[in-house]
């Protein structure tokens, strides 16, 4: 079994200057937060983030993102260097998760493109509970690894290498 999650670049990414924005939803919300808590204390821990440049802000579900996201990224000064979007799908009974997920995944990139500040697109699209507990790193599975580090990172370095 290989390790999940995104490998850490080589490159030690200095983040000490950077303002960045968790966005995330309240729906599963005890998922949700454990993966705010993740790609926070990552932010913290290996990018030397200062905790004061961290905002946290909620919104009702994924499909609210994107248009979230905008309007922070448009309105907030200091600008946010990057925004990581953090929600979670979980599939039911009717094709509502598919139009959610293509919506809020299609929106997210867009709003970085044309914002051009990085935007993660931090959303566990799941088919069952136990897989959104084990991306969070919760539950008992001993693949369990928290997503919200792998986040953080792409966060940090798609800032860094925005302002070269
Ligand atoms: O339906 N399930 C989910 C959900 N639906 C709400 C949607 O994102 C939006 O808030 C409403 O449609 C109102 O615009 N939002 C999630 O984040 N996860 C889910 O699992």
């Amino acid at each position: 079994m290989f390790t999940k999650g995104v490998t850490p670049s080589e490159t030690p990414y200095d983040g000490s200057e950077f303002r960045i924005l968790i966005l995330h939803t309240r729906w599963n919300l005890p998922v949700v937060e454990a993966l705010v808590t993740g790609a926070r204390e990552t932010l913290l821990s290996e990018f030397n983030v200062k905790m004061e440049n961290i905002s946290i802000k909620d919104v009702p579900g994924s499909y609210e993102l994107p248009f979230a996201a905008q309007e922070f990224i448009k309105y907030s000064d200091p600008k946010f260097n990057a925004v990581i979007c953090i929600g979670v799908l979980i599939k039911g009974s009717t094709m509502h998760f598919e139009y959610i997920a293509e919506a809020t995944a299609h929106g997210i990139m867009r709003v970085g493109l044309d914002t051009r500040t990085p935007c993660v697109f931090g959303v566990l699209t799941c088919l069952t509970d136990e897989q959104a507990l084990e991306r969070a790193g919760l539950g008992e599975s001993p693949s369990k690894h928290n997503h919200g580090i792998d986040w953080a990172r792409c966060a940090v370095e798609l800032a860094v290498r925005g302002q070269q």
